[in-house]
C-alpha cells in the first residue's frame, strides 16, 4: 500500500480551464470565499487579464502566485514547475492547489507537467482538468477558436455554466455537443459557477484506481462516485513512458501540437462512424473501442506504445480498462498525448463480466485503423 500512502501525502492540483468569460473567476471566487473547510493555493495566470481578478483572490486571504508570461502553450511549464516548487516549500499551509489557465490556453502542456517533471510528480498529483463552458456562447466560441475544443477534450469534468442565459433546448444541444467531443468527462450544469465545491475538487480523476467509470461512459461518462475504487489493492507495477525525447528536457514541453498546425492529413473520414459522437465535429472527436474477449497483453502494450509514439501529438487524452488474457487483474491505462501510465489493479470478480474498453479523444483520429489495431490485439 506504499503508493496509496504516497498519493495521500501528495498535494492535489486542479487545473481550471475555460474560454474567455466562461466563469473561471466567478468559480475561483466561490472556491476562495465559501466556507468549505479547505485551504486552496491558487496559481493565476495573468495573461490577458486585469487587476480585478487579483483583488478578488487576494481579498479572499489565500496564497496567490502568478505566472507572468505570454504563451502558456509553449513556455508556462517551466514557470509552473518553479511556482509549484515554491508552493511546496510552504506545504502544510494549504490542502490543494488550483491552477487557473487563461481562456486561450491549451491545457495539454499544463497537464503534462504533472507527468513529466519528477519533482512535481513526487510532490503533487493532477486531480482533474476542469473546464468551464459558457452555455450561451459555446457554439460561437467553438467556431472562433480551436482551443475551446481542446479544453473540452482534455477535461475530466465540465461545468456547463450560465444556464440562466439559454433555453432548456439550447442547453441540451450544447451538452450533446460537449458529450460528442468528450464522452468521458462528467458534466455539471451551473449558474454563476455555482457547483458544490466539494464535488469539484479532490476527485482523483487522473488516478488510475478511479477509472472504473469508463465502463459506463456510454451513459454518462465516468461518474466515479466518491466510493469508487476505494478498496482496491494495487500491484503497483507502474508503467510510465515518455515517448518523445524532447519531453525529457527539463522545462521544455514544446510538442508538435503546440498551437501550430504542422500536421497535414488527408481527410479520409468524411463519413463519421463514431457511435458516441452523434454530432459531426470535423477536428477533435472521440473513438470508443470495446471487446468482451480478452486481449493479448504483450500485443496490446506494443500497439498502444506504437500508437502513442506515432499519433501522440493528435491524441489528447486516452483512457481504458483492458481484460488481459491470463491476468486476474484489470489493466488500466490513461494517456495525455504521448505520456502513458498503466497499471494492473482491482482483480476481476468472479461474478463480473470482463470487458476491454479504450477511449481516445483527439484530432484526425482514424477510427477504422484504431479499431483494426485494437481488434488485432484480441487473444486468439
Ligand atoms: N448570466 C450569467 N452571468 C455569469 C454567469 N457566470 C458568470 N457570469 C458573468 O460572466 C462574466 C464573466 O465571468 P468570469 O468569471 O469573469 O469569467 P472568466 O472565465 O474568469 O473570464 P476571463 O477572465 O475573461 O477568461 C462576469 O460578468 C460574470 O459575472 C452565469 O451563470 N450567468
Amino acid at each position: 500500500m506504499a503508493d496509496t500512502a504516497s498519493i495521500s501525502s501528495k498535494t492535489p492540483v486542479t487545473v481550471l480551464t475555460g474560454y474567455l468569460g466562461a466563469g473561471k473567476t466567478t468559480l475561483l471566487n466561490r472556491i476562495l470565499s465559501e466556507n468549505h473547510g479547505q485551504k486552496y493555493a491558487v496559481i493565476v495566470n495573468e495573461f490577458g487579464e486585469i487587476g480585478i481578478d487579483n483583488d478578488l483572490i487576494v481579498g479572499a486571504d489565500e496564497e496567490v502566485f502568478e505566472m507572468n508570461n505570454g504563451c502558456v502553450c509553449c513556455t508556462v511549464r517551466g514557470d509552473l514547475i518553479r511556482i509549484l516548487q515554491g508552493l511546496m516549500r510552504r506545504k502544510g499551509k494549504f490542502d490543494a492547489i488550483i491552477v487557473e489557465t487563461t481562456g486561450l490556453a491549451d491545457p495539454g502542456p499544463v497537464a503534462q507537467t504533472f507527468f513529466v517533471d519528477e519533482d512535481v510528480k513526487a510532490k503533487t498529483y493532477l486531480d482533474s482538468v476542469t473546464a468551464l463552458v459558457d452555455a450561451k456562447h459555446f457554439k460561437s466560441a467553438l467556431d472562433a477558436d480551436r482551443v475551446v475544443k481542446e479544453q473540452i477534450a482534455f477535461a475530466d469534468q465540465v461545468i456547463l455554466n450560465k444556464t440562466d442565459l439559454v433555453t432548456p433546448e439550447e442547453l441540451n444541444e450544447v451538452e450533446a455537443r460537449i458529450r460528442g467531443l468528450n464522452p468521458l468527462a462528467t458534466i455539471q450544469r451551473a449558474e454563476r459557477s455555482g457547483v458544490d465545491i466539494k464535488s469539484l475538487l479532490n476527485q482523483h480523476r487522473f488516478d488510475l484506481s478511479k477509472m472504473d467509470g469508463i465502463a459506463n461512459h456510454d451513459d454518462h461518462g465516468p461518474d466515479c462516485a466518491d466510493d469508487c475504487g476505494h478498496d482496491y489493492h494495487y500491484d503497483h507495477s507502474h508503467h510510465h513512458h515518455d515517448h518523445n525525447p524532447a519531453h525529457g528536457e527539463a522545462g521544455h514541453v514544446h510538442d508538435e501540437h503546440c498551437g501550430h498546425d504542422h500536421h497535414h492529413h488527408d481527410h479520409g473520414h468524411a463519413h463519421d462512424h463514431g457511435h458516441i459522437n452523434p454530432i459531426h465535429d470535423n477536428e477533435i472527436r472521440s473513438v470508443s473501442l470495446s471487446s468482451d474477449k480478452p486481449l493479448d497483453g504483450v500485443r496490446f502494450t506494443k500497439w498502444i506504445d506504437q500508437l502513442l509514439a506515432a499519433k501522440g501529438p493528435d491524441i489528447l487524452r486516452a483512457k481504458g480498462i483492458i481484460d488481459v488474457a491470463g491476468e486476474d487483474k484489470r489493466l488500466v491505462f490513461q494517456a495525455v498525448h504521448m505520456i502513458l501510465e498503466g497499471e494492473l489493479q482491482a482483480p476481476w470478480k468472479d461474478s463480473e463480466n470482463r470487458f476491454s474498453r479504450a477511449v481516445f479523444i483527439g484530432r484526425h483520429l482514424d477510427e477504422v485503423a484504431l479499431r483494426a489495431g485494437f481488434e488485432a490485439c484480441i487473444k486468439v
